[in-house]
């Protein structure tokens, strides 16, 4: 993650204390990430990713922050937001900023994923649906269709006319999609909506966890599935669909959750707007860029390819 806010070793010692997390022996600013503020402390209790949120608000959090702790209670392996021993918060404030802790978790980012990779994010992203369809709070996905609409104006200053009738045409065409009576009938709940490689942790072929649930929010299973297999089983030189690695993500999401029948036939759309969603935020990134001392914009031109791929090459069940 960028550092957009430096922290003090002595911020974070109090907040420690106030979590009865043991001593700071070590404090060091995360690379990678490009949305919040990430830091990995290690006390004599164990080693914490300290998290400054810098773009959600208080009114926000609350729903990201239960979200984990629920599914963890239920088993899936999602980080565990630490609360304050006396008030029992799980949502802090440090530097100002809102701020949550939570255990680092063990493994490493499979960044090369093959087929056993794909099939074990596959089946947790079921387990995890599953267990959050009866979590009590809401939220939409704050990055879906109503921000790609605000949003898309925004950046079409910036870009080519190819580039700019290919977004506006695709807006279009999923504006008429969420209106038809298939989307209404997809089944829906909380989901991640931004599972990609660097947010799943992996010892080997064992899957130890996902992470990064600040972009999580209430929207269709179909929706996760798709930003998922764009993401896991893609070439991402070329941006195109890899059948051995999709269709072992798709099988073992099924052997936990079967799809629906709507599903099955939005399928190759929701592909399109995993696409475009990440297309439009990385355009936003990329042209109106933040403040920070360690970012590193993520390249907009590659979902571009992705959704060029999945416009020209539809992805079926049984691509
Ligand atoms: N709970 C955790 N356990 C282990 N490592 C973590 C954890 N949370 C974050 N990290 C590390 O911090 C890095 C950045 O975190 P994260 O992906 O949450 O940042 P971000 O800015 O929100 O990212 P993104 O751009 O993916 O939204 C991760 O790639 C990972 O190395
Ligand atoms: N996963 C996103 C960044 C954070 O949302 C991307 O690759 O564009």
């Amino acid at each position: 993650m960028a550092v957009f806010t430096e922290v003090s070793e002595d911020a974070a010692q109090t907040l420690l204390q106030r979590l009865s997390l043991g001593q700071l022996t070590g404090l060091r600013g995360i690379e990678g990430g490009i949305e919040n503020t990430n830091y990995f402390l290690s006390t004599d209790k164990g080693e914490w990713v300290l998290t400054l949120f810098e773009r959600l608000s208080a009114e926000q959090l609350p729903f990201y922050l239960y979200l984990m702790k629920h599914l963890a209670h239920k088993g899936i392996p999602v980080p565990d937001p630490q609360a304050d021993h006396e008030s029992g918060d799980i949502l802090h404030q440090v530097c100002g900023k809102p701020a949550a802790i939570v255990q680092k978790l063990a493994g490493k980012s499979q960044l090369a994923p093959a087929a056993v990779h794909c099939e074990a994010v596959g089946a947790m992203l079921a387990r995890m649906h599953l267990a959050g369809r009866d979590y009590e709070r809401s939220q939409p996905n704050l990055r879906g269709l109503p921000w790609w609409n605000e949003t898309v104006p925004v950046v079409l200053p910036y870009l080519q006319e190819a580039q700019s009738t290919l977004l506006r045409a695709e807006l279009a065409y999923q504006n008429h999609v969420a209106a038809s009576s298939s989307y209404a009938a997809l089944p829906r709940g909380p989901v991640h909506a931004d599972l990609f490689r660097d947010n799943v942790m992996f010892d080997g072929e064992r899957l130890t966890g996902f992470f990064d649930f600040y972009f999580a929010g209430v929207d269709t299973f179909l929706f996760d599935l798709a930003v998922c297999l764009n993401d896991w089983c893609v070439d991402l030189p070329t941006g195109r669909h890899d059948a051995p690695r999709a269709q072992a993500m798709l099988a073992a999401y099924q052997a936990v959750r079967p799809l629906t029948a709507a599903e099955r036939t939005l399928l190759p759309a929701m592909a399109r707007a995993g696409a475009l969603r990440f297309w439009i935020s990385r355009l936003w990134d990329f042209h109106l860029p933040r403040e920070a001392s360690m970012l590193k914009p993520h390249d907009p031109g590659h979902f571009e390819r992705v959704l060029r791929e999945r416009i020209a090459h539809p992805l079926h069940m049984d691509a």
